[in-house]
């Protein structure tokens, strides 16, 4: 449903896109993470037509969105990062703009700006200008535009952002909704807990391409765990064998973290090299292990896994 290959885009010397490549199906939620200039927000720049990559192609239900950019811009609901709103205009103006764009008929577009300004808690700021609104409700705001008339693919970039935690809540609420209902997803975030509420797939982003793709679950499978062992100060320090203190660091004051692919075989190692735990947690790899993992990775060894 979302389509991009082999897209590049340079900026004088540096390249905001080098071989960026991403598909996204129906009714499927792709996290789009990466680190500050990794090339998310270029990417979403290029699929809404605000920037003209130098090569690739990006197509969304089958249409070129460089052939045929307004039937593309028509499947498409979009929330840039940066907060794009007319101060002087009304939310409801707002949305019904939006709802026009998608091509929603005169008829429907009613039903559909108060149904989504109702899902997004913007019911009671309707009729008010956007340079009155709070920032949580700018966001909103932001958010209902690339919602309203349930478009085909969504691009959201960090929509998020400054968000109190009932705004985000009903923003994932409503994001969750529409792939139920088909939509094909971009989120991206640096928040990672949001990708796992969403139940979002993965594209890792790095220099300008996609490095890592698929389910959460895989992409993270192959990367260690942590044991937390906190010790007692009184109890002498154990003597952890070579190879276990190679993999170990401290943990807060008076603990240890050890990096474990086999947790019961190093826990039993530790404790029986004298350790005398107070608490010990055994804690499975996450999105932040595989963003730290990503980050570590030298470049030219980008690839961790294609799942997808
Ligand atoms: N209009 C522009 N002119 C020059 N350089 C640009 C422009 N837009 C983006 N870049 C550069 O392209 C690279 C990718 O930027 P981009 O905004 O796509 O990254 P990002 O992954 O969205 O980062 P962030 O997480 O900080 O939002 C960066 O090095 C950025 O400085």
């Amino acid at each position: 449903m979302l389509a991009a290959e082999g897209l590049r885009k340079r900026y004088g010397g540096r390249a905001a896109l080098d071989g960026f490549d991403l598909r996204v199906r129906p009714g499927e939620i792709t996290g789009l993470i990466g680190h500050n200039g990794a090339g998310k927000t270029t990417f979403v720049e290029v699929v809404t037509g605000l920037v003209r990559p130098d090569s690739g192609r990006v197509e969304v239900c089958g249409i070129s969105v460089h052939d045929r950019p307004r039937a593309a811009r028509a499947l498409l609901g979009v929330a840039p990062q940066e907060l794009a709103l007319y101060p002087t205009v009304t939310v409801r103006e707002h949305l019904r703009l939006f709802a026009g764009l998608v091509g929603l008929r005169r008829a429907a577009v009613r039903r559909c700006v108060e149904s989504v300004a109702e899902e997004l808690m913007l019911g009671d700021v309707l009729d008010r200008r956007c340079a009155v609104l709070s920032g949580g409700q700018r966001r909103r705001t932001q958010a209902a535009a690339a919602l309203v008339g349930a478009p085909q693919v969504l691009l959201l970039d960090e929509p998020t952002a400054g968000a109190d935690p009932e705004t985000r809540a009903a923003l994932l609420a409503a994001v969750r909704a529409r792939a139920a209902a088909g939509a094909a997803v971009v989120y991206t975030t640096h928040y990672l807990p949001e990708l796992v509420d969403l139940d979002a797939t993965l594209a890792v982003a790095r220099d300008g391409r996609v490095v890592a793709r698929g389910e959460r679950a895989a992409l993270t499978r192959d990367l260690p765990g942590e044991i937390r062992v906190t010790l007692d100060p009184s109890a002498p320090r154990p003597d952890l064998p070579e190879e276990l203190r190679a993999r170990t660091r401290p943990f807060g004051p008076d603990g240890l973290r050890v990096a474990t692919r086999n947790p019961p075989a190093d826990l039993a190692a530790i404790l029986g090299a004298g350790c005398a735990p107070t608490a010990v947690d055994v804690r499975r790899p996450d999105l932040d292990d595989l963003y730290a993992a990503l980050a570590a990775a030298a470049p030219g060894r980008q690839e961790v896994s294609d799942a997808a």
